[in-house]
């Protein structure tokens, strides 16, 4: 039982900052994470690799209103899911602006994972809020900064929140490693605002 559920805090950082709250959702993360398991259209999708084609090493959907292009590929929306769109709107609500898009992410166990990167997408704009939810098994999540060589690293466990805003997409990346010994699946939803037409 958790007797203190923590607060959310803001973590500076050089050229960014980060909203870290551990326990924004423990009351809703079993019940959140078993629908969205189900009822998500999960999707391998491929990769281009040193001119070879591979499996993303997770599943994942976009959703929501806006097509969105990243590593030269454009997706089409999957139309909002109706739990996806309540949790935006309360992530709208705590970040003071509203999302248009969120990429799910589900690592099915620890094997799957995300490796270094920023988004920096022009569509996203010079300040992106990108507010990240995760839910099931805790995973390690990494961000480094380039130019200083600052590393930080937060374990992203069931019913967390982690905001990510200010100018770091253009001067930090993150990634989610492989972990050994992880057998148990992870859904993380990266709820995005996208400049459209
Ligand atoms: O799974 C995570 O926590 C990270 C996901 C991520 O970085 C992304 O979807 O862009
Ligand atoms: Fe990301």
């Amino acid at each position: 039982m958790v007797l203190w559920p923590s607060e959310p805090e803001w973590i500076t950082l050089t050229q960014g900052r980060l909203l870290w709250w551990p326990d924004a959702f423990a009351a809703e993360a079993d019940a959140w994470f078993a629908r969205l398991r189900c009822e998500i259209p999960w999707q391998q999708h491929r990769l281009r690799l040193f001119g070879r084609e591979l499996d993303e090493p997770r599943l994942s959907c976009w959703m929501g209103e806006a097509a969105y292009r990243y590593s030269g590929q454009t997706r089409a929306p999957e139309p909002w899911h109706p739990l996806v769109a309540e949790i935006g709107r309360r992530l709208a609500e705590l970040c003071g602006q509203p999302f248009n898009g969120v990429l799910l992410n589900l690592y099915r166990d620890g094997r799957d994972s995300m490796g270094w990167h920023a988004d920096d997408e022009p569509e996203l704009g010079a300040e992106p809020v990108i507010a990240s939810v995760s839910l099931g098994a805790a995973r390690c999540f990494v961000l480094r900064h380039p130019g200083s060589g600052e590393r930080r690293r937060l374990e992203l466990g069931h019913g967390s929140l982690l905001v990510m805003a200010g100018e770091m997409q253009h001067h930090w990346q993150h990634a989610l490693p492989k972990t050994a010994g992880i057998d148990r699946p992870r859904i993380n939803l990266t709820f995005r605002r996208l400049a459209v037409g």
